[in-house]
C-alpha cells in the first residue's frame, strides 16, 4: 500500500484515470464515490479462483474489494472507506484484478 492517507481523486485525476478503466467495463455508482464491474468466467471453479487470487492481493494491499459471487459470476465495488470514496487504492485494485480475469475468463 502507498505511503500516508488515502485521498479522494480529484477532478482531474479522475479525468486522467477513469477513462481506462470504463474502457473496459467499470461503471461509477449513482448516488456514491465507487466504481463497479461484474465479471463473468466458464464456471465456479475459475470464479474462486479469481477471487482467491484478489483476497490475497488485496489483503496484501490492505484494501480490500465489496463484492458479491453467484456461480460463474463476480460482482465487485470499490471505494476507500477512509476517504470515503475513490482513491488511487480503487484504481490500482482495479488493474490488478483486470490482470487476473486476463488469464482466467
Ligand atoms: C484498518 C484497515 O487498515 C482499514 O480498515 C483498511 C482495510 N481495507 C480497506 N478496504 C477498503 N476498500 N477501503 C478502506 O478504507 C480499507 N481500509
Amino acid at each position: 500500500m502507498e505511503a500516508g492517507k488515502a485521498h479522494r481523486l480529484s477532478g482531474e485525476e479522475r479525468d486522467q484515470l477513469l477513462p481506462n478503466l470504463r474502457a473496459v467495463g467499470w461503471n461509477e455508482l449513482d448516488g456514491r464515490d465507487a466504481i463497479c464491474k461484474e465479471f463473468h468466467f466458464k464456471d465456479f471453479n475459475r470464479a474462486f479462483g479469481f477471487m482467491t487470487r484478489v483476497a490475497l492481493q488485496a489483503e496484501k494491499l490492505d484494501h480490500h474489494p465489496e463484492w458479491f459471487n453467484v456461480y460463474n459470476k463476480v460482482h465487485i465495488t470499490l471505494s476507500t472507506h477512509e476517504c470515503g470514496g475513490l482513491s488511487e487504492r480503487d484504481i490500482n485494485l482495479a488493474s490488478f484484478i483486470e490482470q487476473v480475469a486476463a488469464t482466467l475468463s
